[in-house]
């Protein structure tokens, strides 16, 4: 059973989440009903990763109840503006087989095109007619957080964002906290580049447990949301077998000097418009 967190808008999420991006559609319901099984209610997809049918079937197919399940979805960039992204949630929602969603995101500030503001007042529209629960950004830097404060008044509940034990991101987290935004990691593995880790490797030995357990262990105990991505099944059940040890403060040390402001694996948001 994963521990939660209680965001701005008062919803509850898990802490500890299911990430399908590269899970193929016609393998994204046996992946997210492995998952369901194994303990996972919090499901990570998005419109551009081509899948949230085949999500859709694993949540019809699931033996939890809908109410129990936490399903967050994206909204691509080329939909961004008022009445596309009330099309494209839509078009979401048809896929993902359901009525109403817990957590939807603008994927991308899209920085060069500067519509989220608009998409942004669509979002809130969809929470307001209880489409959406809780509403939030990914991949926003301080600067397009300020700006939509500014310009609608609305804070996010999430943003996800790149973070990982090589690239923390402590000065929006900081900036987060103050704001009442909650973090949520993605490539929280750092897509498994980081199980070679030496340093992480010897926590792990020390605790008994995998390198990949040690570091989503790490993001529960820094107050992140955090949706790790596997297809295997093993992997799937691993992942979410994290809930019988603590880090010592010594662990926690050695992983905060792994920390590189080089360390970023996906692009830059200022720089990703596409
Ligand atoms: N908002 C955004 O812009 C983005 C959001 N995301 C979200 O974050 C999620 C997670 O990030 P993602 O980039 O997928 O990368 P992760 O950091 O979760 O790493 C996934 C990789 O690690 C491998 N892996 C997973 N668990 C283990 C394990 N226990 N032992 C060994 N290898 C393991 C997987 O292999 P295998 O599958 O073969 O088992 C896969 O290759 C995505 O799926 C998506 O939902 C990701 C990128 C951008
Ligand atoms: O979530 C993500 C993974 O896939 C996309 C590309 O296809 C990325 O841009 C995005 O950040």
């Amino acid at each position: 059973m994963t521990t939660s967190l209680v965001l701005n808008d008062g919803q509850s999420i898990p802490q500890l989440g299911f990430g399908v991006w590269q899970v193929p559609n016609d393998g994204a319901a046996v992946a997210v009903g492995t998952a369901i099984k194994a303990g996972y209610r919090l499901i990570d997809t998005a419109a551009i990763y081509g899948n949230e049918t085949g999500v859709g079937e694993a949540i019809a197919a699931a033996s939890v109840p809908r109410e129990d399940l936490f399903i967050t979805t994206k909204l691509w960039n080329d939909r961004q503006g008022y009445d596309s992204t009330l099309r494209a949630f839509d078009e979401s929602m048809k896929r993902l087989r359901l009525e109403g969603l817990d957590l939807y995101l603008i994927h991308w500030p899209a920085a060069q095109r500067g519509a989220y503001v608009d998409t942004w007042r669509a979002f809130a529209r969809l929470k307001e007619e209880g489409r959406v629960r809780s509403i939030g950004v990914s991949n926003f830097t301080i600067a397009h957080l300020e700006r939509l404060q500014r310009e609608s008044g609305i804070v996010p509940a999430v943003n996800q964002v790149e973070l990982h034990p090589r690239f923390q991101q402590t000065a929006l987290r900081r900036f987060q906290e103050k704001a009442g935004i909650a973090t949520e990691s993605w490539s929280p593995l750092g897509q498994g580049t980081l199980l070679q880790d030496p340093v992480l490797k010897a926590i792990a030995a020390r605790h008994g447990k995998t390198t990949a357990q040690v570091i989503i262990r790490w993001h529960l105990d820094s107050g992140l949301i955090v949706i790790p991505k596997s297809v295997t099944p093993a992997r799937i059940r691993e992942n979410f077998d994290v809930f019988d040890f603590e880090l010592s403060p010594e662990d926690k040390a050695g992983i905060a000097g792994l920390d590189d402001p080089r360390g970023r694996i996906g692009p830059d948001p200022d720089r990703f418009s596409n």
